[in-house]
């Protein structure tokens, strides 16, 4: 099989899947790169980004927390830089050792994301980060402070939500870019990349997290990749989602992706993005395919069930 270039996007509630240590956090990652490896053994190119909604809700906590005027809180830029770093290390950890037998480099670029900071999405919080929280103790947070607000996110509990403006242009993408055509694998857009506004020359840092299934995409289209292969915590995509009539997909089109989203059948915040952005991708790469599936089925690449193929 020919080689494609492929940017994948590493879901942040599938590196963070339950089990919040540093452990199982690496685990999952390591479990991941093992399996990338293979496709990068088979001739594939990979461009590889990240989310970060539980790492960097799970910063904001820890921020709040130990907010005092000798150790003053980040602001959220500076967060979802914090996890370009760490998930950007933990995955160049463990794409070098996976690769160890090879010559592929690995580099992590922290990555900064132009938005528009008139972006309505300032006055509406809609991206869930960090824990999950029984629709009990969320009203319990909301009433000690009433700044922040919380929403249920896909039947799995209530979160935290925080702006998530669109995406417009990956700032570093010429560097990108370069590495790319040297056959670098590139760690880029974690987090979806942190959330800047220019301002003649300068870029500002902005306060929300960029939904990384969207920056991925815009990513892909910039490499010109073949593919956008999303890793989440499901293997499939489902209609029905969580009712007894649930029904996986597995073969769709564009037209059918635009169908099922006026039927609300993927939930904002959470699947929704990434069919969007499947959507998109291969209606700009006519040739181009999205798949949306588990890290554990990442094993099945290349086969009949590897999870749910959006085509043109
Ligand atoms: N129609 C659907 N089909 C499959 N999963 C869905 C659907 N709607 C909502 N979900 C939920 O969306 C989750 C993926 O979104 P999210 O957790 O935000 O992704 P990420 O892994 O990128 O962090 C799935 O694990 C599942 O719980
Ligand atoms: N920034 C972002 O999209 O993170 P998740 O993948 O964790 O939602």
């Amino acid at each position: 099989m020919m080689g494609k270039r492929i940017v994948v996007a590493l879901g942040g509630n599938a590196i963070l899947d339950g089990d919040p240590s540093y452990a199982a956090q690496k685990t999952a990652v390591d479990q991941t790169a093992k399996a990338l490896a293979q496709l990068v053994k088979q001739g594939h190119q990979l461009i590889v980004t990240h989310g970060n909604g539980p790492q960097v809700g799970n910063l904001l906590l820890q921020q709040l927390a130990a907010d005092s005027k000798k150790n003053p809180a980040l602001p959220i830029d500076t967060l979802g830089a914090m996890t370009q770093g760490s998930i950007g290390y933990w995955l160049q950890n463990s794409l070098q050792t996976a690769l160890s037998d090879s010559n592929v480099q690995v580099a992590a670029i922290v990555t900064q994301t132009i938005v528009d900071e008139a972006d309505s999405a300032f006055k509406s919080p809609s991206k869930p980060v960090g824990p999950f929280y029984t629709a009990e103790e969320a009203q319990t947070l909301m009433a000690q402070n009433p700044k922040l607000t919380y929403k249920e996110d896909a039947g799995r509990g209530w979160r935290r939500v925080v702006p998530s403006p669109l995406p417009i242009a990956i700032a570093e993408i010429p560097i990108i870019k370069q590495l790319v055509a040297a056959g670098t694998i590139v760690i880029a857009g974690g987090g979806g990349g942190i959330p800047v506004a220019r301002r003649q020359k300068k870029l500002v840092g902005l306060e929300g997290v960029i939904d990384k299934d969207f920056t991925a995409e815009k990513l892909a289209e910039q490499v010109e990749a073949d593919e956008l292969l999303i890793l989440t915590a499901v293997d499939h995509v489902y209609t029905g989602f969580g009712t007894p009539e649930q029904r996986q997909l597995t073969q769709v089109t564009a037209a059918n992706v635009t169908d099922l989203i006026k039927s609300h059948e993927f939930a904002a915040g959470s699947m929704l993005p990434k069919m969007i952005a499947a959507k998109n991708f291969v209606t700009s790469r006519p040739n181009g395919r999205t798949v949306i599936t588990s890290l554990d089925n990442l094993k099945y690449y290349g086969t009949g069930d590897m999870g749910t193929i959006i085509e043109r």
